[in-house]
């Protein structure tokens, strides 16, 4: 199988028909047998749609006219041809032979694909030059992005528009209930992998480089967990106590609830739902691995009154559904799929669960609400319209060293230590 045309075919789903990426891959990879030939294709995609914004724009100027919706599969795999010669250590004309032969299947696009490609080649330079008079272009994101980026960050936007842009590293949860960071870190380095305490987040190792899970000591028999440094500060933030009851409102894939677990092991009990049935599978299949408890729930959590009964819990954690702008290192087809008109539904399923969340708060308990956005009307702004509706919640100041201390709650942006841009408000009910 031509790797450039599997490629292709898997971004058509995304740029085409607006699948996610991963999505697209989980369907799309299994099909090439070999696993360099699976890492070079994800490699494709992954800095295709990474950079699409700035390769859209000089297919733009290549083309002139814009091809048809049904050759979508095409102008795919001319942005992964202009991919390859921009971004990757292929020879040129390999990569163009490469991407030409990727066209059997339509055998009028071999003249575009080779004229296309062959001049970029001649033409680079002056390309360049256009897409730094190009905002879009240049700044590599859609233009509400851009915008709203501004009007929150106006003095930070460009460092987070780049730190959308980079791969983010590998950050790994040490499971303190089997073993310590410290005893763990030598373990990796009898591996040959090389890590670094994470100095904001005690349970938190940064890989010099990304490995397979498969490689890390102790994986399968649940040591560690993959898992970004700033949504492992959950854990500690929310603080649970020997004798709590814990509700994971929005829990699916389990990273939160299972750091909340490995800190605090003489939990009365914790309950993890999702809407999502199949996501909760996940939270089940991590749980099982980490050897830990929950108990688990397809429910809604917006409507509570369906299945939380009379119980109160101590501890909420509530990691909304968001726009995920603070995780587009991870997702980079966010800057493709997301829409601004998605901020503002966001936003309404955000309240309506907080409000519902909380009803089952006890008396004195507390409440985290987090997002993995770096947008306000998702972060300060909704955490200032609940204490402006609610007679029973004070605001908890977050002490601490990272992120920017915000009117309400405290916010990391996008490649802050490394870091996932995250928000954290801390929530206490009247007693
Ligand atoms: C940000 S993710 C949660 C990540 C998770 N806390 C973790 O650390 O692994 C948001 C989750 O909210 C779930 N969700 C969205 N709307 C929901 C609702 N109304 N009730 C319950 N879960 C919901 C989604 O299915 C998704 O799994």
């Amino acid at each position: 199988m031509n790797l450039r045309g599997c490629a292709a075919q898997i971004l058509a789903k995304v740029i085409g028909d607006g699948q996610s990426l991963t999505a697209a891959l989980e369907h799309g990879l299994p099909k090439l047998k070999d696993s360099k030939d699976r890492a070079f294709v994800q490699a494709l995609c992954y800095g295709v749609v990474r950079h699409y914004y700035a390769l859209d724009f000089a297919l733009g100027k290549l083309l002139g006219k814009p091809l048809k919706a049904k050759d979508a599969d095409i102008k795919t795999l001319l942005l992964v041809g202009l991919y390859q010669l921009q971004h990757m250590r292929v020879k040129p004309h390999a990569a163009v032979s490469e991407t030409v032969a990727a066209t059997s299947h339509k055998p009028w696009a071999r003249g575009l694909v080779n004229g296309v490609l062959r001049q970029y080649l001649r033409d680079a330079e002056s390309l360049l030059q256009a897409a730094d008079r190009d905002q879009q272009a240049r700044l590599n994101h859609p233009q509400w992005i851009i915008d709203a980026l501004c009007r929150d960050w106006p003095e930070h936007q460009e460092k987070i528009l780049h730190a959308n842009d980079q791969a983010a590293p590998m950050f790994l949860r040490v499971n303190q209930r089997q073993t310590s960071r410290e005893t763990y870190l030598d373990q990796l380095a009898a591996q040959g992998i090389a890590g670094q305490p994470v100095d904001c987040c005690d349970t938190a190792i940064r890989l010099d480089q990304a490995v397979a899970v498969e490689q890390l000591p102790g994986f399968s028999a649940g040591q560690v967990s993959v898992q970004d440094a700033a949504a492992q500060l959950a854990a500690e933030l929310i603080d649970a106590e020997a004798g709590d009851w814990v509700l994971d409102m929005c829990s699916a894939p389990g990273g939160k609830t299972a750091a909340i677990l490995e800190r605090q092991p003489a939990l009365a009990g914790l309950v993890a739902i999702d809407v999502d049935a199949q996501r909760l599978q996940r939270v089940e299949e991590n749980l099982a691995r980490l050897h830990l408890q929950a108990e688990t729930l397809v429910a809604d959590a917006g409507n509570p009154a369906d299945w939380a009964g009379p119980r109160r819990f101590q501890r909420i954690l509530l990691d909304a559904p968001c726009s995920g702008l603070g995780v587009i290192r991870r997702h980079p087809d966010i800057k493709l799929l997301r829409r601004p008109d998605d901020i503002t539904a966001l936003q309404a399923t955000q309240a309506k669960i907080l409000h519902a969340a909380w009803q089952l708060l006890s008396p004195g308990g507390i409440l985290l609400y987090a997002t993995c956005s770096v947008l306000k009307a998702e972060n300060e702004q909704q955490v200032a319209a609940f204490l402006a509706a609610r007679t029973d919640a004070e605001e908890v100041a977050i002490d601490a060293h990272w992120g920017l201390a915000r009117p309400h709650g405290r916010q990391i942006l996008t490649g802050e230590r490394q870091m996932d841009g995250f928000y954290y408000a801390k929530l206490r009910k009247a007693v």
